[in-house]
């Protein structure tokens, strides 16, 4: 579905992200790991081309991202907040994605319907502008709108981050049903390792721009990736 090809992308000859080969298959929920810095943002930035590669490409679905505008019909994305627009209401910010999206307002009412639990009655109905919303249901927005039109791949970058643990109980549900429901392809960050591991069909480490591991789901999943993080203990100094 997703290949990654001879990838690099330098600042000031540093090397940031070297990636010679990678194939995410279609249905797979992909989990990027890897500490500050390690790249995770980069390689997202690049398949959405939103930053150009120093070498190497990213094909979606058989197109070259930097060469085709085409596969924006099938992949949605939530970054960051720059991906919001403050001024809007939620509402009026769901109609808006929805328009691209080609989505009836019936078909948008029944969409969003569906994720009245997530939004806790905190989103819709309170006129409330998104640049005035809490930075959790800023995000609760962006990853919903990432959602519309059910795109065959979907980019969410640490999108547990600011949600709060009922939420990111809902999330996991809703990443996996959703999934489940539609066969998407999920690309997904998040430094909870616990929240990563229990959504990704197959976690990836990455580690100052390197792939280090590549780790299928088992039931040690998790286990293995926080032996990977877990700081070696040394002697007592203080
Ligand atoms: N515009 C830029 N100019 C110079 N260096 C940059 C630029 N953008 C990113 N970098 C560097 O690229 C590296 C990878 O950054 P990236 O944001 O992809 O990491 P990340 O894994 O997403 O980190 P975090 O977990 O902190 O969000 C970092 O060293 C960062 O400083």
């Amino acid at each position: 579905m997703i290949q990654i090809q001879n990838l690099i992308k330098a600042y000031n000859k540093e090397i940031v992200l070297n990636i010679p080969e990678l194939t995410i298959e279609k249905g797979e929920i992909f989990g990027l790991v890897g500490n500050n810095g390690a790249g995770k943002t980069t390689m997202f930035n690049i398949v959405l081309d939103l930053i150009t590669a120093s070498k190497g490409q990213v094909v979606s679905k058989g197109i070259v991202v930097r060469e085709s505008e085409d596969w924006k019909d099938f992949t949605g994305a939530f970054i960051d907040e720059s991906f919001l627009i403050g001024y809007l209401t939620a509402e009026e910010y769901f109609a808006f994605i929805a328009g691209l999206r080609r989505m009836s307002k019936t078909e948008t009412a029944d969409f969003l319907n569906g994720f009245a639990d997530f939004f806790n009655g905190e989103i819709l109905g309170k006129k409330k502008f998104i640049r005035d919303l809490s930075k959790g249901n800023q995000k609760k927005v962006g990853i919903v709108a990432a959602l519309m039109g059910k795109p065959e791949i979907v980019v969410l970058d640490e999108p547990f981050a600011n949600l709060d643990p009922s939420s990111q109980y809902k999330l996991r549900k809703l990443i996996k049903d959703f999934a489940n429901a539609n066969g998407t392809t999920f690309l997904i960050s998040d430094h909870t390792l616990e929240n990563i591991a229990d959504v990704s069909t197959r976690l990836i480490i990455l580690e100052k721009g390197k792939i280090v591991r590549d780790v299928p789901k088992t039931e040690t999943t998790l286990q293995e990736v926080e032996a990977f993080f877990k700081p070696v203990v040394e002697a007592d100094v203080f």
